[in-house]
C-alpha cells in the first residue's frame, strides 16, 4: 500500500489548514539562550541596585521565572513583568536599559553558538507542506528572522511575522492574540480553522483568546507541572516534542 503524505499527520490536525508556530523553544533552541542573557542581565542589576528584601533579589530562576514572566513576551514587556514581579517599579529608562544589556548578551550568544531548529519541528513542518497545509513563523522577538536563517529553516515557512513587524504594526504582546492572528490572516485562513504551536504560557494563553482551533502545547520540561501549567492556561493537547503529531 502507497503512504500518502498526508497519512503521516496524527488525526489531531486533519481539520486544520493552517499552522502557525511560536519560535524560541518551538522551532529554534533558543529560548535557553534567551532565559541564560536575561539571567545575566537581571542579576547584575540585582547586584548593582540591591532591593532591600532577600526574597526580591533572589536569583532568576531559568526555569520558573523565564517561563512565568518573559518567555513569549517582548524583551520590554518582559523585563517589566519580572522587575515587577520583584515589586520593582522602575522608570521606563532603567528597564529598557536592563532590556537592552540582555540584547547585547543574546547577540554575541548568537553570534559565537549559532543556532540549531528540533528535528522533531523540522519534520513535522516538512509532512505539513507535503500536506499541503501552509505554515508561519511567529514571534515576539526581533531576532526571530536571524534565528530561522542561521539554523536554516527560514525557507520552510510561507509567512513570518515577528517583533520587527509586531513594532510596525503596532500590535500588542502576548497574550494578546495579534500576532498569531496576523500570521493567518496572511495565510488567508481563518483562526477557527488553524492551529498555534506555542512553549510559553503567555503564548497558549494567545493562540486560546485568538479562537485557533486548536492549541498545542511543547513542554520540553520533563516535569508534568510544566505541561500541566500550559494545559490549565488554554493548551488542548500538551507535548514534548513536535515529532508526536507525526503517525
Ligand atoms: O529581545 P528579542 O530577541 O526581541 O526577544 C524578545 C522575546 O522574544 C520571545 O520570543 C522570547 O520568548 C523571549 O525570551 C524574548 O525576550
Amino acid at each position: 500500500m502507497t503512504v500518502q503524505p498526508h497519512q503521516t499527520l496524527a488525526s489531531v490536525l486533519r481539520d486544520v489548514r493552517a499552522v502557525v508556530f511560536d519560535t524560541d523553544g518551538v522551532i529554534t533552541d533558543s529560548a535557553r539562550v534567551h532565559a541564560a542573557a536575561w539571567k545575566t542581565a537581571f542579576e547584575a542589576y540585582l547586584a548593582e541596585h540591591p532591593p532591600p528584601a532577600p526574597e526580591q533579589r533572589r536569583p532568576f530562576d531559568v526555569r520558573d521565572d523565564y517561563l512565568r514572566y518573559v518567555d513569549g513576551r517582548s524583551r520590554f514587556d518582559g523585563a517589566t513583568a519580572f522587575l515587577a514581579a520583584r515589586g520593582l517599579r522602575l522608570p521606563p529608562e532603567t528597564v529598557r536599559a536592563v532590556a537592552e544589556a540582555k540584547d547585547r548578551l543574546f547577540s554575541a550568544r548568537l553570534r559565537e553558538q549559532g543556532m540549531d531548529a528540533y528535528p522533531g519541528t523540522v519534520r513535522l513542518v516538512r509532512a505539513l507542506r507535503r500536506a499541503g497545509i501552509p505554515c508561519a513563523a511567529a514571534s515576539a522577538s526581533r531576532h526571530a528572522r536571524e534565528l530561522l536563517d542561521r539554523a536554516a529553516v527560514l525557507g520552510l515557512f510561507d509567512v513570518l511575522v515577528d517583533g520587527v513587524e509586531a513594532a510596525r504594526l503596532g500590535l500588542p504582546g502576548k497574550p494578546r492574540p495579534d500576532l498569531f492572528l496576523e500570521a493567518a490572516r496572511r495565510l488567508d485562513v481563518p483562526a477557527c480553522r488553524a492551529a498555534v504551536v506555542e512553549d510559553a504560557v503567555a503564548g497558549v494563553e494567545a493562540g486560546r483568546n485568538g479562537g485557533f482551533a486548536l492549541v498545542v502545547g511543547v513542554a520540553r520540561d520533563p516535569a508534568p507541572e510544566a505541561g500541566q501549567r500550559l494545559l490549565r492556561h488554554g493548551a488542548d493537547i500538551v507535548v514534548r516534542d513536535l515529532a508526536e503529531l507525526l503517525a
